[in-house]
């Protein structure tokens, strides 16, 4: 990856950039009440709300036919919706159809029969499919932002997996998109590439473009994203900052096995985040454990008001809530 010529490619794109002056708060995408029910009767998507801010990196996370490519392929115009409404930009993407595209990029999982032309071919190609008329300096900002500049004479079933994927964004770019749309852009990945794709992906959100990728890997929604959406059964279950969910992550739990039950909490600990399970037999405490130092004291004062109260503990273990703990959660809840 080239920085510099990065760079470059952020200073063409402004310059061309004809949504530059609108307001940074207003949601590059807005989706409302949106429903699609395939032929065979399958209700896919179920009144989806959604809205993208401009320059975000967003992550729709959700399992496996939760809904994740339906949707970003209605958005992209690529599947006809039932009901609801989306706008890119202010375009409705069923009436503005060209204009709402021409502001999308789509980056799919796998390329489609091309394995025998260039890599200059495939992507001067992809940008024509839009309409735009040949641009040989951008294509060359593009390869070179992608470090496939070497390689644009190669054909395709020439190149590493990664170089693939790295194509599959540059058709993406060709056209100068503002909003990039990655259907799990590190599906089946080793590790290093998955780096990889995340320093891409994270530069290209630094050259002004919006980002959305799908993912059903908790840790790339959590290294990357700003935004976290969670989809299950065709229904955005959650959407929340990153930050926020973190935080919220940053809750632990100490569980104490109590020699004896309790009927209930003593009124001698109703300070305390307290909680009786097990028939009574466990008692449950949840406390903040981002903040140092007030973890350790909070324990030991519990424990004095414990042993104060008679109430003697067999076992003690704590554990610390993970994105996946609240993605199984959240999943549970709706199947
Ligand atoms: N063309 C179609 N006709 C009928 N049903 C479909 C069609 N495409 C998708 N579906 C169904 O819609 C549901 C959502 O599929 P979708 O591909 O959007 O899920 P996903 O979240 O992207 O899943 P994955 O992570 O497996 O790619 C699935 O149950 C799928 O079987």
């Amino acid at each position: 990856m080239d920085p510099s010529s990065l760079n470059d490619l952020h200073q063409a794109s402004r310059l061309n950039d004809p949504d530059a002056s609108r307001s940074v708060a207003e949601p590059v995408i807005s989706i409302s009440g949106l429903d699609k029910v395939y032929a065979g009767g399958f209700h896919a998507l179920k009144a989806v709300d959604l809205s993208i801010r401009r320059g975000e990196i967003f992550a729709l996370l959700g399992p496996n036919g939760a809904g994740k490519t339906t949707l970003i392929s209605v958005v992209c115009g690529l599947v006809n919706p039932s009901g609801g409404e989306v706008r890119v930009d202010g375009f409705d993407n069923v009436r503005d159809y060209r204009q709402a595209r021409a502001l999308i990029g789509l980056v799919p999982q796998e390329l489609t029969n091309e394995a025998f032309e260039t890599v200059w071919n495939t992507v001067s190609f992809s940008r024509g499919l839009f309409g735009k008329s040949p641009d040989p300096a951008h294509i060359e900002r593009v390869l070179k932002s992608l470090a496939l500049w070497d390689k644009r004479n190669n054909r395709l079933i020439t190149l590493s997996g990664g170089m693939k994927r790295r194509v599959l964004i540059a058709k993406a770019l060709s056209h100068e998109p503002r909003i990039l749309f990655l259907d799990e852009p590190t599906a089946g990945v080793d590790v290093e590439l998955r780096r990889d794709m995340w320093d891409v992906v994270r530069q290209l959100r630094d050259s002004g473009v919006t980002i959305i990728l799908t993912t059903h890997y908790i840790e790339e929604a959590e290294e990357m994203a700003d935004r976290i959406g969670v989809i299950n059964g065709g229904q955005i279950v959650l959407v929340e900052e990153k930050a926020a969910l973190m935080r919220k992550l940053g809750s632990k739990q100490l569980t104490l096995h109590l020699h004896a039950p309790l009927a209930e909490v003593p009124v001698a600990l109703a300070d305390y985040d307290l909680q009786l399970a097990a028939d009574g037999s466990e008692l449950i405490y949840t406390y903040d454990g981002t903040r140092d130092g007030d973890e350790g004291s909070s324990i030991t004062a519990l424990l004095g008001d414990l042993d104060a109260a008679g109430i003697a503990f067999k076992d003690l273990h704590t554990r610390q809530s993970s994105l996946e703990d609240i993605f199984v959660d959240l999943v549970k809840e709706r199947t």
